[in-house]
């Protein structure tokens, strides 16, 4: 099975948590947009669904494909978000915002009851920190935040390279106006800690470590799929 087959299979396993109705946060990257192409099957066939999209990328793909969209103005409350991930441990933490939509995500699984993680065997791990942390910014005072994050990294024994993202000939903007720091800082054994000192640094807006949000996690790999689930 190749990598992709193996998006599906676990993109497809997630649309068994989907009910008619539901209220859909609809995460960004490639397994999610395999897994909006499957919703897109069943919305043909009459399932109804109201989404909303964390990113510009994702929202372009599901009004391409007839998935009904909502904001998250017009739907506060969601039921369920569905998304990829990077990495992601035992403990269901995440390390996200690889495709830079992190920021929306987070904000978009935060206001769901549920978020179920899909995501290739590759990306289960013992410790997170082998893909570089995504870190949102303000482009104010780039210099001085990313300063600011090499020492609270350091505080805490962790060390790297830091740096901004660029597509194409210039930097990376995210959809909300914002930059983005990928923090080499290596395994991350306390990411509870790291979490806590990004976010006491006032040009960080949001970091890619998700915790305590995933409750599920569909891991697909070459024996099959596995459903992980939050411990309580
Ligand atoms: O910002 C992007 C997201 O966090 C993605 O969900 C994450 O990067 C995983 O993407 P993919 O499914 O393409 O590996």
């Amino acid at each position: 099975m190749d990598a992709r087959e193996m998006k599906i299979k676990a993109a497809a396993a997630a649309l068994e948590f989907v009910e008619d109705g539901m209220r859909l946060g609809i995460g960004t990257g490639s397994t999610a947009e395999e897994f909006v192409r499957l919703l897109a099957e069943k919305v043909a066939g009459g399932f109804k669904v109201e989404g909303v999209p964390t990113s510009e990328r994702t929202a372009r793909l599901c009004l391409e494909l007839g998935v009904p969209l909502k904001s998250l103005d017009e739907l506060p409350e969601l039921d369920l978000t569905i998304d990829g991930a990077d990495e992601v441990d035992s403990a269901l933490r995440l390390v996200k915002g690889g495709g830079g939509a992190l920021l929306r995500e987070k904000i978009v699984a935060w206001a769901s009851t549920r978020m179920v993680v899909i995501a290739d065997e590759t990306k289960l791990v013992p410790t997170l920190g082998k893909f570089p942390l995504p870190i949102e910014v303000n482009p104010f005072g780039l210099g001085a935040t990313r300063l600011a994050v090499e020492k609270a990294a350091g505080r805490l024994g962790l060390a790297g390279e830091i740096r901004l993202r660029q597509s194409g000939d210039g930097v990376f903007v995210t959809d909300g106006g914002h930059y983005i720091l990928d923090a080499s800082f290596g395994l991350i054994p306390d990411a509870e800690a790291l979490s806590g000192a990004l976010h006491a640094i006032p040009g960080v807006v949001e970091h890619g470590l998700f915790i305590d949000i995933a409750d599920v996690a569909v891991i697909a790999g070459t024996a099959g799929v596995r459903v992980i689930e939050a411990k309580a």
